[in-house]
C-alpha cells in the first residue's frame, strides 16, 4: 500500500474547503502504487483522487505534468486532469507535501492482459504519441541511461544482498546497453511508465491512462519498449507472452508509425527499460523504511526480463 503521508479528516476537510467540490464524506488510502500517497476521496458532489507527491516527484516538475495532462485531455486522450481550486490554483500543499485534487476515472487495471487488451493499450499509447508530437514543453529524463547507471552505482555492493554477484553482473550488462544505446531516433515527451497498473480498462476498452509522474523527453520508441517489458511478461518476469507482445506493438502501429530504425532499436531499448526499472526497484528494496505502508516490487523480475531480451529478439 502506498501511503507515505497520513492525512487527517480535519486536514482533508480544510483542503476541500478551498474547492467547489462539496464536503468530505469519506477518504481511503489506495493500496496500489509505490511512488506517491493516493487517497480515494468521496465528497457530497462526487469522487476524486487526492495525490500527495513523495519520493521521486519534484514539486518543480508538477506544472509540466499538469500542462501535459491538459494537452492530452484536450486532444481526447483519457487522462485525469488536476482540478483548480476557487482561485485557479492546481498545485497545493497538504501535510507538508505538494498535493493535487485529481479527476477520478472509471476502470480497473488488469493484472493478466489479454491480446485484445494489449492491442487497445498499445493503440492508446499510439494516440498519446500523436498528440504529444504537438506538445512543446520539455523535461529531461532523470532516469535515462546516466540516471539508472548512477542509481545502480549508488546501490553498489548492496545489490549482492538481493542476489549474490548481482553488482558485477549488472555492471557488465549496463556497459553493453549504454554502448549500444541509439542516439538519433525521434524524440518526444513520453509517459515512461505505462505499466498495466497505469492503464484503466473496462473490458477491452481503455478508460484511463494515469500516473504521468515519470513523463519526460526521450526516444519515443523507448516508451513502447518500456510498455512491452511491463505487459508481455508475467509479474515474476519468468514467462514471456509472445501473443500479448505482438498485439501491443500491433495496436501501437495501428495509430502511430514505427520506422525501420525504431523497430530494430526496440530490443536494446527494452534492455535499457529493464535496467531502469531494476535500478529503482533495487534502490527501493534496499532503502524503503520499515514502517512505510508500501509493497516493494521485486527487482529480480526485471533482471529475468533483461535476460529474455538479451537472449532472443522478442520483437521479431
Ligand atoms: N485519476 C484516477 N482515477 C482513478 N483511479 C486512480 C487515479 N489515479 C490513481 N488511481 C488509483 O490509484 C492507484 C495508484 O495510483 P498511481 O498514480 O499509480 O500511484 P503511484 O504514483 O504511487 O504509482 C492506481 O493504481 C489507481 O488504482
Ligand atoms: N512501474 C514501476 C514503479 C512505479 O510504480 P507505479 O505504481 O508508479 O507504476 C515498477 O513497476 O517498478
Amino acid at each position: 500500500m502506498a501511503v507515505y503521508t497520513q492525512v487527517s479528516a480535519e486536514a482533508l476537510s480544510a483542503f476541500l474547503a478551498k474547492f467547489d467540490h462539496g464536503e468530505l464524506v469519506s477518504a481511503k488510502g489506495i493500496a496500489e502504487g509505490v511512488e506517491n500517497s493516493n487517497y480515494l476521496v468521496d465528497t457530497t458532489t462526487g469522487r476524486f483522487i487526492l495525490t500527495l507527491y513523495e519520493k521521486r516527484v519534484s514539486a518543480d516538475d508538477l506544472p509540466f505534468f499538469m500542462a501535459m495532462l491538459d494537452h492530452l485531455a484536450i486532444d481526447g486522450n483519457p487522462v485525469p486532469r488536476a482540478l483548480p481550486d476557487r482561485s485557479g490554483a492546481l498545485i497545493h500543499e497538504l501535510c507538508g507535501r505538494p498535493a493535487c485534487l485529481i479527476e477520478f476515472l472509471t476502470g480497473v487495471s488488469v493484472s493478466h492482459p489479454t491480446e485484445a487488451q494489449a492491442r487497445a493499450a498499445g493503440a492508446a499509447m499510439g494516440s498519446m504519441h500523436l498528440s504529444l508530437a504537438r506538445f512543446s514543453q520539455e523535461r529531461a529524463n532523470t532516469l535515462g541511461p546516466d540516471g539508472w547507471r548512477a542509481l545502480l552505482d549508488k546501490c553498489g555492493r548492496d545489490l549482492d544482498a538481493i542476489e549474490p554477484g548481482l553488482f558485477d553482473t549488472i555492471g557488465t550488462a549496463a556497459d553493453a546497453v549504454v554502448a549500444a544505446w541509439p542516439a538519433d531516433l525521434p524524440r518526444s515527451v513520453i509517459h515512461a511508465d505505462l505499466f498495466p497498473d497505469n492503464v484503466l480498462m473496462l473490458g477491452d476498452r481503455v478508460t484511463g491512462l494515469i500516473d504521468f509522474y515519470f513523463a519526460c523527453t526521450d526516444v519515443r520508441a523507448y516508451d513502447l519498449a518500456i510498455m512491452h517489458s511491463a505487459w508481455a511478461f508475467d509479474a515474476q518476469g519468468e514467462r514471456y507472452d509472445a501473443a500479448v507482445g505482438k498485439a501491443l506493438v500491433g495496436g501501437y502501429v495501428d495509430r502511430h508509425p514505427l520506422s525501420r530504425a525504431e523497430r530494430s532499436a526496440l530490443p536494446v531499448l527494452a534492455q535499457g527499460a529493464c535496467l531502469r526499472f531494476l535500478a529503482t526497484r533495487a534502490w527501493d528494496w534496499l532503502n524503503t523504511p520499515a514502517d512505510a505502508l508500501v509493497t516493494r516490487k521485486d527487482p529480480l523480475a526485471y533482471w529475468r526480463r533483461f535476460e529474455a531480451y538479451r537472449k532472443d529478439d522478442l520483437f521479431a
